[in-house]
């Protein structure tokens, strides 16, 4: 059966089909196959090295698979296009990353931030045009323009460099926008708002949005839809309320087990038992398969392959 993370990709705005990078001996994705729809976002998660990054990358065309194939808007991306495509593309596909301090130019004020983007995206770049879009754009992320306009990123606190960031990715109208762990650099007391941002704009402006997180945790703030990785695999996929609620994947088991007050003790009897299990499914949840259980309308397992 087809690894799809979603039954019907018709009208997917990007779909990944069977991607595969190598870098070297390092297998960093083994066919990884998704889609993202409008106004919807898909939660790509696991543990550090499982191949997260790279697929964003990927979709934001900073790197190239050894294998597979990308989709926009049902356009096989997989050749070169020509560098009018590529820099439409690039507007297209948005990215705020997870560092919200080395992202923006520290001799730069907000408003100078944002006013590039909308100068190349908007027709009206008249000196009123630009400041109403500005304007606009603060309100749309929950920051007051009166006052944060005019600032420099040093005057900001880290959340509200992560909305300008979200604000300048905005700018330019994007259909998708890749967050590549939005909340990891920030404040554990203002992680909950960037996620529920990030939401509303999702839904506001309809975007297909691709949110990438260690902290399975957060998926259900987002995403309808979750992926669950593991060194390269994606081992468990589906709407996001059915895999957080019934996980069937040993190595999803084993994320869930270790969010605090999850309810879902993996093992009892400490932390050393905990770590010896966690260790017995990664290497139960490591070796390829190509066999995927489907469990529900929206739910797959990828089960587990043979051991060497
Ligand atoms: N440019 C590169 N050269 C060599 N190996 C790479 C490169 N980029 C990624 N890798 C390897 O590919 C694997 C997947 O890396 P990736 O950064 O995609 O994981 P990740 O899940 O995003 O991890 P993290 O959360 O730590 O960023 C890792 O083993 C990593 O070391």
């Amino acid at each position: 059966m087809k690894s799809e993370a979603h039954p019907s990709p018709a009208g997917a705005v990007i779909r990944l089909e069977e991607i595969r990078r190598q870098f070297g001996p390092v297998h960093a994705l083994k066919g990884v196959s998704f889609s993202l729809f409008p106004g919807r976002a898909l939660a790509l998660v696991g543990e550090s090295g499982c191949g997260k990054t790279t697929c964003a990358r990927i979709i934001a065309r900073l790197d190239r698979p050894t294998g597979g194939k990308l989709f926009f808007h049902g356009q096989d991306l997989t050749a070169q296009g020509t560098a009018k495509d590529e820099r439409l593309y690039r507007r297209d596909v948005q990215m705020v990353f997870q560092d919200p301090f080395s992202s923006l130019n520290p001799a730069f004020t907000v408003s100078h931030h944002l006013s590039r983007p909308l100068q190349l995206h908007s027709q009206n770049t008249s000196r009123t045009g630009l400041q109403n879009g500005i304007t606009g754009l603060l309100e749309s992320v929950g920051l007051d323009p009166a006052v944060s306009m005019q600032k420099f990123p040093h005057e900001l606190s880290g959340g509200q460099r992560q909305r300008v960031n979200i604000a300048r990715a905005l700018a330019v109208a994007p259909s998708v926008l890749v967050a590549d762990e939005p909340t990891s650099m920030l404040d554990v007391s203002i992680r909950k708002d960037i996620l529920d941002l990030l939401a509303r704009v999702k839904q506001e402006n309809e975007l297909a949005m691709l949110y990438i997180t260690h902290d399975i945790a957060t998926a259900a703030h987002v995403a309808e839809e979750i992926v669950v990785m593991f060194a390269g695999q994606m081992v468990e996929w589906g709407d996001t309320e059915t895999v957080l609620s019934s996980p069937r994947h040993p190595y999803t088991q084993l994320l869930l087990s270790a969010v605090p007050d999850g309810g879902r003790p993996f093992v009892t009897g400490g932390s050393a038992r905990f770590l010896e299990q966690a260790e017995r499914v990664r290497s139960l949840s490591r070796p390829e398969s190509t066999v995927i259980d489907k469990i529900g309308p929206n739910h797959f397992m990828r089960t587990l392959g043979a051991q060497s």
